[in-house]
C-alpha cells in the first residue's frame, strides 16, 4: 500500500485532500499540520521522513499572503523557498516521491496567452519569487518529484477570495473588484483530486506540471459569479474597481495552459 505524507495539512487544500481521503482506500495517509510538521526545521521533517516510511509527500505547506509577502519577505522565502529545500533534501534522500504545489505567480503576466510548462518564469511580487525559488531547489536536489502550478485557488476552507467576497456580499457592502487582472479560479478539491491521482496512477511524467479548472476570469468576472451562484446579484452593488491598491503588483493575465 502506497503511503502517503501531507504537510500543511489544516490549510485549504490539505483540508480538501482530508475531506476526499476516504474516496482512496488504497492510500495511507498521515496529515501533518505545521505543529506536527514545520518544513523550515529539518529535525521536525527527519523525524516524520525516516526509514523510507512514505512512497510519496505531497507539500501543502506554504507562506501564501500574497500582500505580506512584500512587507516581510524574510518570512515567505523562509518558507517557500528554504521550507521546500529542506524537504526535497530529505525526500530526495528517503527515495519519497514529492509532489509540490505552485502558483501562477510565479509569471509576469505579459505573456497574453496561456503559459506552458516551458515558458520563462519572471515573477514580480516576493510571493511568486519566494515560489519560485522553491521550484528550483526541487528541481537542483530531487530526480522524482512533481511541481504542479495552479491558481486562484478557493474552498470552503481558510482564506480565500470566494469567502471574502461571500462574506462582503452578506454584510451587504458595496463591492469594488479590478477586472485587471485574468486568471483561473480552481477549486482546490479537484486539485486534490489531480494530486491523489498522480499517487494512484504511478505516473511517473516527473517535472513541472500545470493544473487548475477550465474558465478564464477575471476578479471582477469571478465576483460576478460568486454573487450569482449564491443568489445575491441583484441584492449587491458590484462595481469594476480602476486601480484598487495592493501592496503586491500581480500578474495580469496568469491562465496556465495544461
Ligand atoms: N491559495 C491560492 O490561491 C493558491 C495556492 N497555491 C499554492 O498551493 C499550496 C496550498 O495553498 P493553500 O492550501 O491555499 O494554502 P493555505 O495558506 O491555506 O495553507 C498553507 C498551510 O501551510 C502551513 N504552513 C505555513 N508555514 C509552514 C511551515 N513552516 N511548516 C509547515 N506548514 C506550514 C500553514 O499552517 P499555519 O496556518 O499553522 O501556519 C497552512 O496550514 C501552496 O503551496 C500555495 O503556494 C498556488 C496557487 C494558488
Ligand atoms: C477582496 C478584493 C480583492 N480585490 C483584488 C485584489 C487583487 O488584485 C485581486 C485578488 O485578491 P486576493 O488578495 O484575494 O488574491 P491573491 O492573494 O492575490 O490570490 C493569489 O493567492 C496566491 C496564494 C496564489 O498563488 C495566486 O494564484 C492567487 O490565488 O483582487 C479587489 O479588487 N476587490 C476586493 O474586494
Amino acid at each position: 500500500m502506497k503511503s502517503v505524507l501531507v504537510t500543511g495539512a489544516k490549510g485549504q487544500l490539505g483540508k480538501s485532500i482530508q475531506k476526499i481521503a476516504s474516496d482512496y482506500p488504497q492510500l495511507h495517509f498521515t496529515f501533518a499540520d505545521s505543529k506536527d510538521l514545520d518544513i523550515t526545521d529539518p529535525k521536525s521533517i527527519a523525524e516524520k521522513l525516516s526509514n523510507k516510511a512514505f512512497s510519496h509527500c505531497i507539500n501543502c505547506a506554504a507562506y501564501t499572503n500574497v500582500e505580506n509577502s512584500e512587507k516581510e519577505p524574510e518570512k515567505a522565502f523562509k518558507v517557500n523557498s528554504q521550507g521546500v529545500r529542506n524537504l526535497a533534501l530529505l525526500c530526495q534522500e528517503q527515495q519519497t516521491v514529492l509532489i509540490h504545489i505552485s502558483t501562477d505567480y510565479v509569471f509576469d503576466g505579459e505573456k497574453g496567452s496561456p503559459y506552458l510548462v516551458t515558458d520563462t518564469t519572471n515573477p514580480i511580487n516576493v510571493y511568486g519569487a519566494s515560489k519560485l525559488e522553491g521550484e528550483q531547489h526541487i528541481q537542483n536536489l530531487m530526480s522524482a518529484y512533481f511541481i504542479v502550478r495552479t491558481s486562484w485557488l478557493y474552498s470552503e476552507y481558510g482564506k480565500n477570495f470566494y469567502k471574502t467576497i461571500l462574506q462582503k456580499a452578506k454584510e451587504g457592502a458595496d463591492l469594488s473588484v479590478t477586472d485587471e487582472q485574468v486568471g483561473c479560479p480552481t477549486h482546490a478539491e479537484n486539485l486534490a483530486r489531480y494530486v491523489l491521482d498522480l499517487v494512484v496512477e504511478d505516473r511517473e511524467t516527473y517535472g513541472i506540471h500545470h493544473f487548475t479548472d477550465e474558465e478564464s476570469l477575471s476578479w471582477y468576472g469571478f465576483a460576478q459569479k460568486i454573487l450569482s451562484e449564491n443568489n445575491l446579484a441583484d441584492k449587491v452593488r458590484l462595481e469594476k474597481a480602476k486601480n484598487y491598491r495592493t501592496f503586491a503588483r500581480r500578474p495580469k493575465y496568469s491562465v496556465l495552459k495544461k
